[in-house]
């Protein structure tokens, strides 16, 4: 488990290119028959990807000495999205099939947790946050059809797009974990832009559907104090709650975005006008 500590604005302003990949990229968040978990100090999101190709893997951890617990998810919820093939994931006996574009809940308290893929030649791959939860929910999964969708954006400012909300109070109940997928429009290659921060949240942006010569162009830092950092298929970007989060593509993409923090409300941003932006 990798640990990224939380960063005051002031001292991000000084960082160059490489040390901000080193603190804000999550890469690789896929390797086969494997779990990767990059475990964040703001907040304490857990963020990575669980990629069962020929055998099952296990939500599982140095437990004693990364998380201090029994099992995984005795103190904490996770939300995966399913960016693969048809997966199946089974959790205290009870089987979920959760398919591409199909999202899962995992209340806490649940013990044994397996990701397997229903056919190795087209693997699953479950982009996962999990966050620390003080209340069991029930475990369930959730549709495409299920996501409560905004499209928002214009053709001519090219970020026309989609914003399923996956896992948010209007679908299922939560402690703190919201999560999500966004689809940009053909041609559309700007997201979340006009830009904003939160206050109440922080989050994770995981960038996917890429070609392997396409970069995205995520801006992060304070609105007038911007930098870029390059991000490329599969890769997942933290961001502060004083951080812009908004790319733009040199070619079409797809992300998930996810928060933790204490407001479940959607529209709880603070927006930043284009002209204000430094
Ligand atoms: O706080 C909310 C998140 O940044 C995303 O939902 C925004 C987003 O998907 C978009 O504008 O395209
Ligand atoms: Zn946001």
């Amino acid at each position: 488990m990798q640990v990224r500590q939380s960063m005051h604005s002031d001292y991000f302003k000084q960082l160059d290119t490489q040390q901000i990949r080193d603190e804000f990229l999550v890469q690789p968040v896929f390797q086969k028959n494997d779990i990767t978990l990059t475990y964040s100090q703001i907040d304490r999101i857990i963020v990575g990807g669980i990629h069962p190709v020929d055998k099952a893997v296990e939500l599982t951890a140095d437990l004693g000495e990364s998380l201090g617990v029994s099992y995984f998810l005795e103190r904490r919820e996770l939300g995966a999205i399913n960016i693969g093939g048809a997966g199946v994931v089974e959790v205290d006996g009870e089987t979920f099939e959760v398919g591409s574009e199909e999202a899962i809940y995992i209340g806490k308290e649940s013990a044994k947790i397996q990701f397997r893929s229903a056919d190795p030649k087209n693997p699953a791959k479950f982009y996962y946050n999990c966050a620390p939860a003080h209340v069991r929910h029930d475990t369930r999964k959730v549709t495409l059809e299920e996501a409560s969708p905004t499209t928002l954006g214009e053709a001519k400012s090219s970020n026309r797009r989609t914003i399923y909300k996956y896992l948010v109070p209007d679908v299922l109940p939560t402690c703190q974990l919201l999560m999500g997928m966004t689809k940009l429009e053909d041609g559309s290659l700007w997201n979340t832009m006009p830009c904003h921060t939160h206050q109440r949240r922080m989050e994770v942006y995981f960038y996917f559907n890429m070609a392997d010569d396409a970069a995205v162009f995520h801006f992060m830092g304070q609105p007038q104090e911007t930098r870029h950092i390059a991000v490329h298929n599969e890769q997942a970007v933290i961001s502060p709650s004083w951080s812009i989060h908004s790319g733009v593509g040199t070619q079409s993409y797809t992300f998930i975005w996810g928060m933790v923090g204490e407001n479940q409300v959607f529209t709880d941003m603070d927006h930043i006008a284009v002209p204000d932006i430094r």
